[in-house]
């Protein structure tokens, strides 16, 4: 696939506001880097089958432009991969971005491996920490869990690895889901995957103890609208919700008020924030 790369001077201060704005907008292809001395960059990959002209138009309105160019997907892919280093994720889970090389990791530590790509969710960005330790939370052995907006698969993997039985892992993006059946073979685990527009795809007799969905804003009222949600959470099942940019939580917050659920904690990071509600019918 062919991409523009553009390079932009970013100021520390602007670092947390312009990665808001990519995660409001839902843009994935980008890194932040410090190719020299003390000057961090982020570096914006523009997929010229499908420019996202605003994203730019935004950024030059902000930044310093420093270069562009035309690159491949794989040009620009491998050196960030490359940069990676393995991180504890959350408590005793750790995660590795190349699963063919050795790392020093301590001992018996959870491990996932995910291979850093254009899908969302290899760790990095503080709403799918929040959410992973909110779910980590109320996690059982046996707990049926559905993932809505599962990205690469990753709190589908954390639900596997603290003994969830039954996974449904759902994403509205065809590359998502994709990626997140490669994510689950190379961790040998076995999670259904479904192309689904939020429940769409869901039958309404199936039943879950925890439904986790990061998502932004307007799509998390969305579900919070739907019927089918209260229908498939059992009693005194939880809802986890994550991607909640802090300007916008009063109407999470109005949302859920209407409803039969009871706010069981709140996790806030960098202006994000993850709740964790459960259902009290
Ligand atoms: C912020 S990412 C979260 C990925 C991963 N669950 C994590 O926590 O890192 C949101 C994901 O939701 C998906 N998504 C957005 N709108 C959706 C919708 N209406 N139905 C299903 N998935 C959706 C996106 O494609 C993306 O993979």
């Amino acid at each position: 696939m062919e991409f523009i790369e553009y390079i932009f001077v970013l100021p520390n201060r602007l670092e947390d506001e312009i990665e808001t704005f990519f995660s409001i907008n839902e843009f994935k292809t980008y890194y932040f880097d410090k190719p020299t001395k003390g000057q961090s960059v982020v570096k914006v990959y523009i997929n010229l089958k499908n420019p996202e002209n605003q994203i730019i138009e935004y950024l030059e309105g902000k930044l310093e432009l420093l270069s562009k160019q035309n690159i491949t997907e794989d040009e620009w892919l491998k050196p960030w991969r490359e940069s990676l280093k393995p991180f504890e994720f959350i408590e005793d889970i750790w995660i590795l971005p190349d699963p063919e090389k050795r790392y020093e990791i301590p001992e018996n530590v959870k491990v996932i491996k995910i291979i850093p790509g254009t899908a969302f969710g290899t760790g990095l960005h503080p709403t799918t920490k929040l959410a992973a330790e909110n779910l980590v939370k109320v996690i059982n052995e046996g707990a049926d869990v559905l993932d809505v907006g599962t990205g690469t698969g990753i709190l589908s993997i954390i639900s596997k690895l603290y003994g969830a039985d039954k996974i449904l892992s759902l994403d509205y993006d065809i590359l998502a889901v994709e990626k997140a059946n490669e994510t689950f073979r190379l961790n040998n685990l076995n999670i259904e995957v479904k192309q689904s527009d939020l429940l769409q795809n869901v039958n309404e007799n199936e039943r879950y103890d925890i439904i986790i969905a990061n998502i932004v804003v307007p799509i998390l009222l969305r579900l919070l609208d739907d019927e089918k949600l209260d229908k498939i959470l059992n009693e005194n099942g939880y809802l986890i919700l994550s991607g909640i940019n802090k300007e916008r939580e009063t109407e999470i917050a109005n949302k859920i008020f209407e409803k039969e659920y009871n706010i069981i904690s709140r996790e806030e990071d960098s202006g994000w924030i993850s709740l964790l509600l459960q259902k009290r019918i």
